[in-house]
């Protein structure tokens, strides 16, 4: 099967010193995989390079089997892949109606079918985004990612300060798109036991390089390797799967 995303040897940083450094990975249709690792292991990065936002120093990305023009974030939008980064990025003064109608939801039958899959958003239509709790502004922030039609999708730190319950509503949410429409999710998290729960399969990142990887069955067998990886006391490459 084509991969829906795959990226080879990315490398990418902000200043001289690169902050990711020869990362690859793939991701095939209505497959969720986690990017793991602790605070400043370059998961952002990885997600913002591939969206174009951050500049390739050294490697490609492909959605589809077709390689995306690096540095461009239309070209990137426009194969399919969609990004909710970890600010939400919604406008706080606009209405959720118009958050969503923003991001093209304007037709009745558009705000049906996003109101299909987020259900939860039917009472607060009216409602400023920036009232809104955080668990409720991730929902529009999926919601309005979601109704692109991406191929794609990246999500960074959903479960940042969310209760457990609506990080699993929301986890529940992109299953339920992966299996039944295919789309492929890269799930940003700091939160281990919640990805692992979430994900197909995962990858860790350590210092802007892949360490470990594996499916959730392999993961959970080698729990006490990830847990090292995860908290950065295994070196880089001496445990990559
Ligand atoms: N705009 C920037 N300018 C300079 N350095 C940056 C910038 N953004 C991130 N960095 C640095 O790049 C490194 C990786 O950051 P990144 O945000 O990708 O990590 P992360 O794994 O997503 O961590 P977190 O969970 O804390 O966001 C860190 O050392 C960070 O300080």
């Amino acid at each position: 099967m084509t991969a829906a995303l795959a990226v080879t040897g990315l490398s990418a940083g902000y200043g001289s010193a690169p902050v990711i450094r020869g990362i690859s990975f793939e991701v095939l249709p209505g497959e969720i995989v986690a990017l793991l690792g602790r605070n400043g292991a370059g998961k952002t990065t990885t997600l913002l390079t591939i969206s174009g936002l951050v500049r390739a120093r050294a490697g490609e990305v492909s959605v589809g089997g077709k390689a995306v023009a690096a540095h461009h974030p239309r070209a990137v939008t426009r194969a399919g892949v969609g990004h909710v980064p970890e600010e939400r990025a919604l406008f706080a003064n606009l209405s959720v109606r118009d958050n969503l109608a923003v991001a093209g939801a304007r037709r009745a039958r558009d705000l049906r079918r996003v109101l299909e899959l987020f259900p939860e958003l039917e009472r607060l239509l009216d409602r400023r985004s920036g009232l809104l709790s955080g668990g409720e502004q991730q929902m529009l922030a999926l919601a309005r990612a979601v109704h692109q039609r991406p191929k794609v999708l990246l999500v960074d730190e959903m479960s940042l300060g969310l209760a457990p319950k609506i990080c699993q509503r929301l986890v529940d949410i992109l299953r339920r798109l992966a299996t039944e429409q295919g789309l492929a999710v890269v799930l940003v998290e700091q939160h281990l036991f919640l990805a692992l729960e979430a994900a197909d399969r995962a990858y860790v990142l350590h210092r802007g390089e892949i360490t470990l990887s594996g499916t959730r069955a392999e993961l959970a067998e080698r729990r006490a390797e990830l847990e090292a990886a995860y908290l950065g006391s295994v070196t880089a490459g001496a445990a990559a799967a």
